[in-house]
């Protein structure tokens, strides 16, 4: 399965690239177009419907004519709306409009009476900016009640590499893709406007992808499934690593529910070293959590002096005060794996360069929510994508951007977009349950990418296997059932 996600500046190059290989665009159009007519039976059951398909003045009004024209041969009544002047179409689209015989209106709103499906096919790749005028009274007047949507790659309106609604889009019960998916497919605020999404195949070649070098990928096992800690036969505790967590004295919590998550999740031990005035509450919560009282970072950093300690958290309910400042420079000048969350975000806000002078590096995982990304990084701009791969350039560090949507970003530019959180994950101590989920991991051994990757990956599984109702206590014990039924 393929889990590349192309620019749209590395889609035009793929399409180049197909055409220097000696696939005409007219055929591209014409199996596009074809895709698109074959969702929009499946859409309908089979059943044909009045369909009215509103195309714009470029190939993604293109891919619209082709479609009408194989719907028209399967027997549905089609009406096509036209957005700009017939003779102003160009190239491909040119073709394809002069490929369908049937009649051509101006594309109104009043077309749509009537209709039992619109094909929305105004503008895909090539939108440069918001929609206005007759484009935005379309979509508008396709949010009609009932009236089923087919978006041609891109709901019209929807920036395909940022995922912005420029102006209006139309909420879509399926959107047909070629090739490869956009980033705008996996973010949001588009995401919610994608619908089913289908990715046709249109005769592309995979080769052409060498030349592109994609550096985007849907988060998926297939990714890191080979790099996945199974314990050894033979193997004893010492072997899967040994986790180390600094615990709040108030928010006792936070600490306790990644701990869980690190022990489901496999990590040989894990220490939780707490003041003595919160000993106890950790003592009794788990039997088999290990904790150390200590009174100081001093404390902190004799726990860190041994080696076989070699993957730290730091941050969940564990307050913003001297203790966990000093924790976490001590645990990067000691060279460990760690996760970075929560009170971490503000005890360091706008003081990147205080970490990466201490060792901040691709060994850590960071993960913030949006609020807690702008206070270490400031207020970056650009999309998730963008500005999760430039904090991971800017830290060093691999960054795990939180939401719907969360993004995984590599120093070297590798990036991951998660998609499998259901939105009963967003309660009190579910990130909390993830940062333990990537601790086991790193304890482990993984790879930090491959680490955050899987962490995220997990907690949207063990959310949605938990389903609705549940709080976060449930997710570490929802991981053993989570594991079994992915084969992991
Ligand atoms: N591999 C590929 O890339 C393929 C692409 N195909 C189709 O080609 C599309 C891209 O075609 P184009 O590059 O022609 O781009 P579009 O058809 O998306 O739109 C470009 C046209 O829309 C105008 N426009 C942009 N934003 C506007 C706005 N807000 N209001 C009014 N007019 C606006 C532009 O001036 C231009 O005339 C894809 O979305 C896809 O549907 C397919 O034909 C098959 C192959
Ligand atoms: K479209």
């Amino acid at each position: 399965m393929a889990h590349e996600i192309l620019t749209v500046a590395q889609m035009y190059s793929v399409d180049r690239a197909a055409m220097q290989a000696g696939i005409p665009g007219s055929l591209l159009m014409e199996r596009a177009g074809m895709a698109v007519a074959r969702e929009a039976i499946i859409l309908c059951g089979g059943r044909p419907r009045p369909v009215v398909i509103l195309c714009g003045p470029g190939n993604n009004g293109g891919d619209g004519f082709v479609a009408a024209r194989h719907l028209s041969a399967a027997g549905w009544r089609v009406r096509v709306g036209l957005l700009g002047d017939r003779v102003a179409l160009r190239g491909d689209a040119a073709w394809a409009a002069e490929c369908w015989t049937g009649c051509v209106d101006v594309a109104s709103p009043d077309l749509l009476s009537g209709a039992g499906l619109v094909i929305d096919a105004m503008f895909g790749a090539g939108l440069n900016r918001p929609l206005e005028g007759q484009a935005l009274a379309l979509v508008q007047a396709m949010a009609q009640p009932g009236l089923p949507v087919l978006a041609v790659d891109v709901p019209s309106g929807i920036h395909g590499d940022n995922g912005v609604v420029l102006g209006a889009a139309p909420v879509a019960d399926v959107t047909v893709s070629f090739f490869r998916p956009k980033p705008a497919h996996y973010l949001y605020p588009a995401r919610g406007h994608v619908g089913r999404l289908v990715i046709a195949d249109i005769g592309i070649p995979d080769t052409v992808l060498a030349s592109i070098g994609p550096t985007i990928q849907t988060n998926d096992p297939t990714l890191w499934r080979a790099q996945f800690p199974r314990p050894a036969v033979t193997g004893h505790k010492y072997q899967r690593g040994h986790a180390l967590i600094l615990g709040g004295t108030v928010m006792t919590g936070a600490a306790r529910l990644s701990a869980r998550a690190a022990l489901r999740l496999g990590a040989g031990l894990v220490t939780l070293a707490c003041e003595p005035a919160a000993q106890l509450v950790y003592s009794l919560s788990m039997p088999s959590l290990i904790v150390q009282p200590i009174t100081d970072a001093g404390g902190f950093s004799e726990l860190l002096a041994d080696p076989r300690r070699n993957a730290v958290l730091l941050g969940p309910g564990a307050g913003t005060g001297a203790l966990l400042r000093e924790a976490v420079l001590a645990s990067l000048r000691a060279g460990k794996a760690g996760v970075l969350d929560a009170d971490f975000f503000s005890s360091f806000a706008g003081a990147l360069s205080t970490l990466r002078q201490a060792g901040l590096n691709d060994r850590w995982v960071l993960t913030p929510h949006e609020g807690e990304f702008a206070r270490l990084f400031g207020p970056l701009t650009g999309s998730r994508l963008d500005r999760a791969r430039h904090a991971a350039a800017e830290s060093g560090a691999v960054v795990l951007l939180k939401g719907p949507d969360t993004v995984i970003a590599h120093p070297d530019g590798r990036v991951r977009v998660n998609h499998n959180a259901p939105p009963d994950l967003a309660i009190a101590g579910s990130g909390d349950v993830l940062s333990g989920l990537i601790l086991a991991l790193l304890a482990q051994g993984m790879d930090p990418f491959d680490a955050a990757s899987t962490g995220a990956w997990l907690h949207g599984a063990a959310g949605q296997y938990c389903g609705r109702g549940l709080i976060a206590e449930d997710l570490p014990e929802a991981v053993p059932a989570v594991l079994k039924q992915n084969n992991l």
